[in-house]
């Protein structure tokens, strides 16, 4: 049994503790906003840490406020007058840019400490904060940091020109003796020598198998028969009734255990895509059900088949061979949600067919629940603007055995990569509502690989471009920040379209991407002129719907009139070099004030960031 974790301010700030976070560390355990506010003015102090402890300000907020007490069925169940005051300091600190998932001594978060207190109001400050956090990284995706204008030469005189520190190593430096500055203590988090798995180490390393688990090289459990029932649940889930004749693709065979209930249904074609020589050679070998034998026994010749490479190569070919599925299942291992999302973002809608089904082993964050209840958010963000239904669904997961490191199923294995209760185990699952009409440019890119690096010029410009469909993204903060972010700067800053609220600080921006006349699988055009785009309208409510948002057709219009203005500066061979245009956004800015927006120097990161993403800012 682990100690308990003493939660004293007295254990918590250390006597080593330097003086400035010290002071920092008292006035957030002591809910002092105004003197906090007056401390924390630069984000590196909103997340100091006491060398020791690892105490952050979000901690000592939070910590502050002791258990809750007994739950008492009402609204705010256990929380007292304390909560209040924490939550208005919880507030500041992340509006002054405390991070939101510091592990500290106890290899707690602020979350996780909220949880352990059974503070519900911290805990949800906290996952929102991390979807916030996680969102603006996934846009950042790509972004590359401006110059600041000087070039590395410049930055070593300045280095050179350093002042010395103290009147101390000034004495020394001309003294010509070295001097060595103390380099100030620093938090070390309990997991920093943990090795992280990366893809790549992950295919060269070498795999075994025993009855039960999968492991790697390093003893990570790739694949576990514990597993086996949140397997059934997703069959079950992509496939109801357990319908014959399905056409099924599954990336990343492990243990087959999928697909060996796959098999079962019967389906009409049975893909599989897995990437590790080992898995392959397992397949290949005589004792195994997905060999030659089963490659043959299929309706039609290629209708089973195990295809050998990584998925971000073998979908391309699938694309070109024209494939689509009635459900998808998704697990690999070794990947960052980065790659899940490039997958049913940008290939999933060409894919599955209409009324198809998508999942994936959803184990984003499942050692620790704050992660898994961000990503849970996250990632129904990211679907909800690829166009896919999502529809939660619990599974029980049974702990018994699964409860202690190196113990009942653990044993042998590194880590625990699940830790969540019986009750949060979520099994996902995603239905299309019409792919036909949507298409976002990252799926036009995954279609014909040789656009991905063409400029925007050339996709504006292209024959077959009729339609134009305006997306939502989530913003960081409402849009009037975004706006008063660029007013600061003198500029005037109209968002063009503003089509609501998804919560009190995120709000959702209209942008742009374009889609050609053909549609996500390939069918043929459904419309042929830009006009068709006000009847495209009822579908952009449809694929709006979760989030109460209706679109204005005249906003739409107004857009569409922006649009054929830049097309037209195409053709002429005009400035329009936006490279990687899946974001294009687009605000009016006073002709007279319309200095080359890259110069704007703001502290508005957000605003950097889709300045990047979007290349260029379309002038109305
Ligand atoms: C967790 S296991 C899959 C378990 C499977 N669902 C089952 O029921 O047994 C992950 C599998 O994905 C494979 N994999 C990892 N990265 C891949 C990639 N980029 N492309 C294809 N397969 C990959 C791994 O080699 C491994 O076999």
């Amino acid at each position: 049994m682990p100690a308990p974790i003493d939660d004293s301010l007295e254990a918590r700030v250390s006597p080593e503790c330097p003086q400035e976070t010290r002071d920092v560390l008292y006035h957030a355990w002591g809910h002092d906003l105004s003197g906090l506010k007056k401390l924390v003015n630069d984000r590196s102090k909103a997340s100091l840490q006491d060398p020791k402890t690892g105490e952050t300000p979000l901690h000592a907020a939070i910590r502050a406020c002791g258990p809750a007490d007994e739950p008492s069925g009402e609204e705010d169940e256990g929380e007292d007058g304390c909560v209040e005051e924490a939550r208005e300091v919880v507030n500041q600190l992340f509006f002054s840019g405390a991070i939101w998932n510091d592990v500290d001594a106890n290899n707690e978060t602020p979350a996780c400490v909220a949880y352990r207190l059974g503070r519900k109001t911290l805990y949800n400050l906290c996952v929102d904060a991390g979807v916030r956090a996680e969102i603006l990284l996934a846009l950042m995706d790509g972004y590359e940091e401006l110059s600041s204008g000087g070039d590395d030469e410049d930055d070593d005189e300045t280095m050179q020109d350093q002042e010395p520190e103290t009147a101390t190593d000034e004495a020394k430096a001309q003294d010509g003796e070295v001097v060595e500055a103390a380099e100030p203590l620093k938090f070390v988090p309990p997991d920093a020598n943990e090795k992280p798995v990366t893809s790549e180490e992950y295919l060269q390393s070498d795999l075994t198998y025993d009855d039960n688990k999968l492991l790697d090289s390093d003893l990570n459990g790739v694949m576990m028969a514990w597993e086996t029932d949140i397997m059934r649940r997703s069959v079950a889930a992509l496939i109801p009734d357990a319908q014959p004749g399905k056409r099924i693709l599954n990336i990343g065979f492990g243990m087959g255990i999928i697909d060996g209930m796959f098999a079962e249904l019967k389906p009409s074609k049975h893909h599989i895509i897995e990437a590790h020589p080992a898995v392959l050679k397992h397949i290949s070998s005589p004792e195994s059900k997905f060999g030659a034998s089963w490659e043959k026994s299929g309706p039609e010749e290629g209708a089973y088949k195990v295809f050998g490479g990584k998925w971000q190569e073998i979908v391309l070919q699938l694309l070109e061979q024209g494939e689509l599925y009635d459900a998808i299942y998704f697990d690999t291992f070794g990947e960052d949600y980065s790659q899940l999302r490039m997958f049913f973002m940008e290939y999933v809608p060409a894919l599955l067919d209409q009324e198809g089904r998508f999942s994936f082993f959803n184990g984003l964050g499942a050692d620790r629940r704050v992660c898994y209840d961000v990503y849970t958010k996250v990632v129904e963000m990211h679907c909800a603007d690829a166009g896919l239904d999502v529809e939660w669904e619990e599974s029980d997961v049974d702990m018994a055995k699964l409860n202690q490191d190196g113990e009942g199923e653990w044993e042998g294995v590194r880590r625990r990569y699940w830790t969540l209760d019986s009750t949060s185990g979520s099994n996902k699952m995603l239905r299309v509502q019409d792919t036909s009409q949507v298409a976002s440019l990252g799926t036009l890119k995954g279609q014909s690989g040789n656009q991905s690096s063409s400029n925007t010029a050339t996709i504006l410009g292209r024959q077959n471009l009729d339609w134009i469909i305006l997306l939502g993204v989530g913003l960081l903060r409402p849009v009037e920040n975004l706006a008063q972010g660029l007013c600061a700067t003198g500029l005037e800053v109209r968002v063009l379209v503003e089509d609501g609220t998804v919560s009190t600080d995120m709000a959702r921006l209209v942008v742009l991407l374009l889609a050609n006349s053909r549609n996500t699988a390939g069918r043929e055009p459904s419309s042929s002129c830009s006009d068709e785009l006000c009847q495209s309208a009822d579908q952009l409510k449809l694929r709006y719907r979760r989030f109460d948002v209706e679109l204005r057709l005249e906003s739409i219009i107004r857009l569409l009139k922006v649009l054929e203005g830049s097309v037209r500066s195409a053709e002429q061979g005009d400035v329009l070099v936006l490279k990687d245009m899946d974001l294009l956004v687009i605000m009016q800015v006073y002709q007279d004030q319309s200095e080359d927006l890259a110069q704007i120097e703001t502290s508005n990161h957000l605003l950097e960031c889709l300045l990047a993403r979007a290349g260029r800012v379309v002038v109305d």
